[in-house]
């Protein structure tokens, strides 16, 4: 089977600097994927390649079998690479149903629902009441984004991306500013997730991600140093020294 997203020799360099080198990178659909790795590993930078912030220096992105490389973000989302990043992306002074009935309003736009486009405010309502019913938020929906805690923006943007009826997931660092109990619930929400849409993660939060990857994918200074099973992971020597086993991560 064609895995859903292939990454071949991609590199990205800041002047001097490599932050993705060279990377080869396989996600079959339907797997949870958690990408780790120490700070300034290239972690950010990798997914923004794949979904199209940012262009590569060299190499290729194959999405289902296609070769996105050239094509800018707004492609790939119609496409079905939906992303949530760690410096929120929300629209402060919108509602927080407004802000998801943006990209509601997008994929009925892009007529992935059927009906060739059109849609009446039912629709557009019912998009997203669903989506932020699904982050736990539906309490919220009339509130200004901006006044969310930091922790429920992360979740409206998940719930923004959600509502893109994405293929593919990217979610950056979601957990971060959320409570344990939030951090619970959230398991479960891309646990459900997981079941009609692949899904990659960054995530620093190592119970979460040995609770959610099918298999990890460890970088370190811009490569990748190590993939497998979160049990194999847990067990590499190597990965231990570069990440695991460093205080900062203890
Ligand atoms: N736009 C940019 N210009 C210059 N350097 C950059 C840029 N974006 C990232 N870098 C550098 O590239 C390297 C990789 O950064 P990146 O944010 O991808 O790492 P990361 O693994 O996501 O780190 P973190 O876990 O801290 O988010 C770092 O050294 C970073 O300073």
């Amino acid at each position: 089977m064609t895995p859903l997203l292939v990454t071949r020799g991609l590199t990205r360099r800041f002047g001097g600097l490599t932050a993705v080198d060279h990377v080869d990178f396989e996600l079959p659909a339907g797997q949870i994927r958690a990408v780790i790795g120490p700070n300034g590993a290239g972690k950010t930078t990798f997914v923004s390649l794949v979904c199209g912030r940012i262009m590569p220096t060299c190499g290729e992105v194959v999405f289902d079998g296609e070769n996105i490389t050239a094509l800018p973000a707004h492609e790939r989302v119609r496409r079905g690479i939906a992303y949530t990043f760690q410096i929120t992306s929300v629209f402060p002074n919108l509602t927080v149903f407004d802000n998801v009935a943006l990209s509601v309003q997008r994929s009925l736009i892009d007529g992935k629902t059927g009906g060739g486009g059109r849609f009446s405010g039912k629709e557009l309502s019912r998009g997203v009441e669903e989506a932020l019913a699904r982050v736990h938020l539906s309490d919220r929906t009339d509130m200004p984004a901006g006044k969310l805690a930091y922790g429920h923006q992360r979740l409206l943007e998940v719930a923004m991306g959600l509502a893109l009826k994405p293929r593919l997931l990217i979610l950056d660092e979601p957990t971060q500013g959320l409570s344990d109990a939030e951090i619970e619930s959230f398991i479960a929400l891309v646990k459900e997730i997981a079941r009609d849409a692949t899904v990659l993660l960054i995530e620093h939060n190592m119970p979460v991600v040995m609770a959610l990857a099918d298999r990890i994918t460890v970088m370190s200074t811009g490569a990748v140093l190590a993939e497998g099973t979160p049990d194999e992971i847990r067990a590499d020597p190597h990965v231990q020294h570069a990440y695991l086993g460093s205080p900062e991560d203890a």
